[in-house]
């Protein structure tokens, strides 16, 4: 017998949920069941108290399927050098499977006891390019105008968006929790344009308050089972694994109210863009530059990434040279600090947090990651000289090899368009990652291509250890 209500009474006391899924009032419509969302959103809210989530899985069934066998309760698996903990959350009071109930979905969110709906569907799953525009091809404007049923996130958005005014069910706020620059910004441009094409405006009384959001949560193995199961006496075929620190900065704009986040640690401010900046361009910044180099070098997860001779040092250098002078960090912060508080976290060797999982969707990820802060600290006369070598290591990436002749995956919307592109121009020329800015600075284009060759020649692993070109 496996996690579920009937055998929670055999789990130790000090993993059980505080309250039960059935006990909880369903006021916030989740879309995108994977890892973070349940081992982050999901336990603010739990600790919150009162409000259940209704979970939609748009796409896979897998984790929906494992989430209804345990009548929706899973557990988190904390894990640090010291140890590990797990936590069995119950906060999902209702499970739907957009891709073959579209219409479930579209009436939770039209439901008046919605008062927020969530998102992480990946930067991909908004569909927007670089420059927020949504991209409407013949299939998702069938779904905003009512001829195809709504499988996409601007479908099943809109849809219920239109079906809750029609409703009068109230005010709402989507809030999303993905990572992106001005998430907030940037899903409402998404529902208005996807809205536009529908013929309609954006409903009174909805929200799009941005959001940072922060904790590692690598994808589940099986060594997430087995410490499960250790840990609560029965198997659990959902658990995720997590780290112990989590962080969550929301704009309180909650026209509809929202569940006391704040009782579990989250900020509740006004102003979310400079810790956002800094999470986007420090801690993601050196993610990336970890994952590629590291993948390169062979190295199978982050933390033995950081611990390759020569890192540590490049990687404080990069926050520090070229990160750092071009952020401005919310009150009481220093981006050094905050810097070397990222790294200590990506040391935690129990994550084993793999260099290709943080690697994938490059095209998604290095604009706001990496792109952005060379151009900001080349427009400030800044050499950007780690930068390079972290943009280097991606375009080496991009060729599908390591270092010692292994494949690569290359696990990329715009993977066919990369395959192709080989020289440093041709990359730079990919529009949807790169602004002209970029390839017109001759002088950087000529650092980066040093840095390739550099990396061509003596692999990422030497050229990390001598720590310059
Ligand atoms: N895992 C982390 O450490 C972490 C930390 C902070 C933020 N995030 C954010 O959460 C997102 C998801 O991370 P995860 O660890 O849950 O990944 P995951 O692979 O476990 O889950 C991905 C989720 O996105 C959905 N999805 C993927 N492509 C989609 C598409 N085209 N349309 C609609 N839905 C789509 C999937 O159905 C799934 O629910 C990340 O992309 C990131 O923006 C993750
Ligand atoms: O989840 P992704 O694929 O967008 O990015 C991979 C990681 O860089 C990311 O998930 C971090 O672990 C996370 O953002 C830390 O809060």
């Amino acid at each position: 017998m496996g996690l579920s209500l009937s055998t929670l009474d055999t789990v130790p006391r000090e993993s059980r949920p505080p309250a039960l899924p059935g006990d909880l009032t369903p006021g916030i419509v989740h879309i995108g069941l994977g890892a973070f969302h349940r081992a982050h959103q999901a336990v603010y809210t739990q600790a919150a108290g009162g409000w259940g989530i209704v979970g939609v899985a748009p796409r896979s069934r897998d984790v929906l399927d494992r989430l209804r066998a345990q009548d929706g309760l899973y557990s988190v698996v904390t894990v640090d050098g010291d140890g590990s903990r797990a936590d069995v959350i119950g906060v999902h009071c209702g499970l739907l499977h957009g891709g073959s109930d579209p219409d479930a979905v579209v009436a939770a969110i039209a439901d008046p006891r919605t008062r927020v709906v969530t998102l992480t569907v990946t930067e991909k799953g908004y569909r927007l390019d670089a420059a927020g525009n949504l991209t409407v091809d013949e299939g998702l404007r069938a779904e905003l105008t009512g001829a195809a049923p709504p499988l996409s996130t601007p479908g099943a958005l809109v849809r219920g968006l239109l079906a809750r005014e029609a409703a009068g069910a109230g005010p709402l706020a989507v809030l999303c929790s993905d990572n992106m620059r001005g998430n907030g910004a940037r899903l409402r441009g998404m529902v208005t344009q996807a809205l536009g094409v529908a013929g309609r405006g954006v409903p009174a009384g909805i929200s799009f308050p941005s959001a940072m959001v922060d904790r590692i949560v690598p994808a589940t193995t099986s060594r997430t089972l087995d410490l499960a199961h250790t840990a609560l006496g029965v198997p659990d075929a959902a658990p995720v694994t997590a780290e112990p620190f989590m962080q969550w900065v929301i704009e309180d704009d909650f026209p509809g109210g929202r569940p006391r986040w704040e009782r579990a640690g989250a900020i509740l401010t006004d102003d979310v863009a400079p810790w956002e900046s800094m999470k986007l361009r420090v801690l993601l910044g050196v993610h990336s530059g970890l994952a590629y180099l590291g993948a390169l070098a062979g190295v199978e997860t982050i933390d033995r990434a950081l611990s390759l001779p020569g890192m540590v040092d490049l990687m404080e250098r990069l926050i520090r040279d070229d990160i750092a002078p071009t952020v401005t960090p919310p009150p009481g912060v220093t981006v050094v600090g905050y810097g070397a508080q990222a790294l200590h976290r990506f040391a935690n060797p129990a994550l084993g947090h793999r260099t290709l999982q943080v690697a994938m969707d490059g095209t998604q990820k290095l604009p706001y990651r990496l792109v952005e802060t060379i151009v900001d600290g080349r427009r400030a006369g800044l050499p950007m000289e780690l930068a390079a070598l972290v943009l280097a290591a991606w375009m080496r990436f991009t060729r599908g090899t390591a270092d010692d002749g292994s494949p690569l995956p290359l696990n990329d919307p715009l993977a066919d368009r990369l395959r192709g592109g080989s020289t440093v121009d041709e990359l730079l020329a990919i529009e949807e990652v790169f602004p002209p800015v970029l390839r017109e600075d001759r002088e950087y284009v000529a650092r980066v291509e040093h840095w390739l060759g550099a990396l061509e020649s003596g692999g990422a692993a030497d050229t990390v250890k001598a720590g310059h070109g």
